[in-house]
């Protein structure tokens, strides 16, 4: 299916980019931005083009904006002035940081978070939450897309994993949502009473969803008017079932597939929205999520809903895409696309084989060099499986995620997980994206993973927050293809241990083919067991027993209450 025409079809595309919303749009950047040059400049466009003399209502609009600008600085003497302040100050805070802008009328970055509240009064207590959080000073991709946020700007926004991109869209939603919902801003005609939702998040899967969702209520505890929810299983019954209606939340943090039924079912309603944000945005647009993402972009009808895409890994086609349906976006790539965070050390191990992987990790568990926690990732869930039944034989404190276990055995393990009461978890790439666990030391590939994009998110779950990191690739002799890739991003970061000097210099590029091809059909692999058939068929069947039994005493159980009051918990109405 041509993903183009798949993606922009029944979307609300702007296609007159020109037109007078995108306009007023921008000049009202220009105005709060007190660029006087460009100020001038808009009115003496509009002398141009008032065909119909109505300038003097414009005006009145600019003055208006200008006035709260004003006095959105009232009251703001205590603090500093803003860190950046020309266009000077930006290049050197760009250059610094390696970020690349660019868009149209670009707005200046911030260069602390204090330099929000004089340009745009952001709410103290908004400031103070990211204060206790430890976030003292913006990362480089917060200083450029905040501001270009609060400007109303679409935004194509990428940077490497483990940079904030999290906090970079959900700061200035809440700062917009507060604008929107301020009595001054009704009294500018836009009602705030039965205005439902204002803010959407969409994620690829339920746990990035859900820790989006925990990281907002963070930031948002104590900020009056802010009603944020997770769409799980629980509230979205309640949506259906009419006990809750939608317009009781103001911004919705979700997964798309059921956020798709809501739409359908006519149990949610989406025209109000003002900003819809894509979280993992190349993965939203591969082609097993496209179709759904256009469903979502659909149904978001507001003729000013603002778009904004974030990811560690953005390829051309993706932009491609997303400029098609943007209006004005404004493009910010911080460091290299697509390359892996500088933090992370990385290797290269060759095994030989299937048996050769199972010696290699043991080894590294005998040496010291396996330093906990660690993270290993591998392509299958039967072969997550198999490696979780090694080495959990071999005493070692793990246990296993994938899309076979049910979500609240999923949620169980990654709170074990958190607090340190495992020390490793096996994982198929259900986890590879997103995910923040602080203090991960080491993450595995098992496998080799089946593209460079899904090689740097899954390595990208160490390295975390100015942390170091390290990441170990295991490859024997059926993955040479796949392992090209993996060099590629290695040399780009320049940390190449392990690689062998005819695998550095003498490979021939992939085709698009045969890059495609690779990640369709997944790499033909040996069993992992140390343990003869006949054994491990005995074992199997024992596990097999063990497992149907808890299965049952499960299903005679009553519902687990602790877990019921979770999931209303992550309905949050503050
Ligand atoms: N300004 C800041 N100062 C310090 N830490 C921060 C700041 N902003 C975010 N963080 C922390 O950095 C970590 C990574 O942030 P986040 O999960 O948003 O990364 P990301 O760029 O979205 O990564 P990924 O591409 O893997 O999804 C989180 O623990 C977050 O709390």
């Amino acid at each position: 299916m041509d993903l183009f025409r798949a993606l922009t079809r029944g979307a609300s595309l702007d296609k007159s980019k020109s037109g007078s919303g995108s306009f007023t749009k921008a000049t009202s950047a220009q105005i709060r931005g007190q660029q006087g040059k460009q100020k001038a400049l808009k009115e003496e466009v509009e002398k141009e083009i008032d065909f119909f003399h109505d300038h003097k209502i414009e005006k009145h609009t600019a003055d208006e904006l200008e006035d709260e600008t004003k006095d959105k600085n009232e009251g703001q003497d205590d603090l500093p002035p803003p860190k950046i302040q020309t266009e000077e100050d930006a290049s050197k805070l760009r250059k610094k940081y390696g970020i690349k802008t660019s868009g149209e009328d670009l707005p200046l970055p911030i260069g602390s978070f204090e330099d929000l509240v004089t340009r745009f009064k952001l709410n103290r207590t908004l400031l103070d939450n990211l204060l206790k959080e430890g976030f003292t000073e913006p990362t480089p991709i917060q200083c450029e897309a905040i501001p270009a946020a609060m400007y109303d700007r679409d935004i194509i926004g990428c940077a490497p994993t483990g940079s904030g991109k999290t906090l970079a869209f959900l700061i200035p939603l809440v700062q917009s949502l507060l604008d929107f919902i301020s009595p001054k801003n009704s009294v500018k005609g836009k009602s705030t009473k039965g205005s439902g939702i204002y803010g959407l998040v969409v994620s690829p899967t339920k746990e990035l969803a859900y820790q989006i969702f925990s990281e907002l209520s963070k930031i948002v505890n104590g900020v009056p008017g802010i009603k944020v929810a997770y769409l799980n299983k629980s509230l979205a019954a309640k949506l259906r079932n009419k006990v809750i209606q939608s317009s009781k939340f103001n911004i919705i943090i979700t997964t798309p597939l059921r956020l798709i039924s809501l739409v359908e079912d006519d149990a949610i309603d989406l025209s109000h929205i003002h900003h819809i944000v894509l979280d993992e945005a190349d993965k939203m647009f591969e082609s097993n999520f496209v179709e759904q993402t256009d469903r979502i972009l659909t149904a978001c009808t507001n003729p000013h809903l603002r778009r904004s895409i974030f990811s560690a890994t953005i390829t051309s086609s993706v932009e491609e895409i997303a400029q098609s349906v943007m209006t004005y976006p404004e493009r910010i790539i911080v460091g290299h696309k697509e390359a892996a965070n500088t933090n992370i050390e990385q290797k290269l191990v060759f095994c030989g084989d299937e048996h050769g992987k199972l010696i290699a990790i043991r080894n590294m568990i005998q040496q010291g060099e396996f330093k906990p926690p660690v993270i290993i990732f591998l392509q299958s869930i039967p072969r997550a499986k198999a490696l979780f039944h090694e080495l959990i034989y071999d005493g070692l404190n793990v246990d296993v995620i994938h899309a076979e276990r049910t979500q609240v055995q999923r949620e169980k393990v990654l709170e074990k997980f958190k607090r340190g009461e495992l020390w490793c978890l096996i994982c198929t790439d259900v986890l590879a994206r997103g995910i923040d666990f602080k203090g991960i030391n080491m993450v595995i590939n098992y496998d080799v993973p089946n593209s460079a994009q899904a090689y740097v998110h899954r390595i990208g779950r160490t390295g975390r927050a100015g942390r170091i990191g390290r990441a170990v690739t295991f490859y024997t002799k059926v993955d040479m293809d796949l392992v090209k890739t993996v060099v590629n991003v290695m040399k780009q970061s320049g940390s190449v241990e392990g690689v062998p000097k005819w695998l550095r210099e003498g490979m021939p590029k992939l085709s698009k083919k045969k890059k495609h091809e690779l990640k369709r059909n997944p790499v033909k692999r040996g069993r992992i067991s140390t343990v003869p058939n006949i054994d491990s068929r005995k074992r199997k069947k024992r596990r097999d027993m063990i497992d149907g039994s808890k299965r049952r005493e499960l299903l005679n159980k009553p519902k687990n209450r602790k877990l019921q009051d979770n999931d209303d918990q992550a309905a949050n109405i503050n």
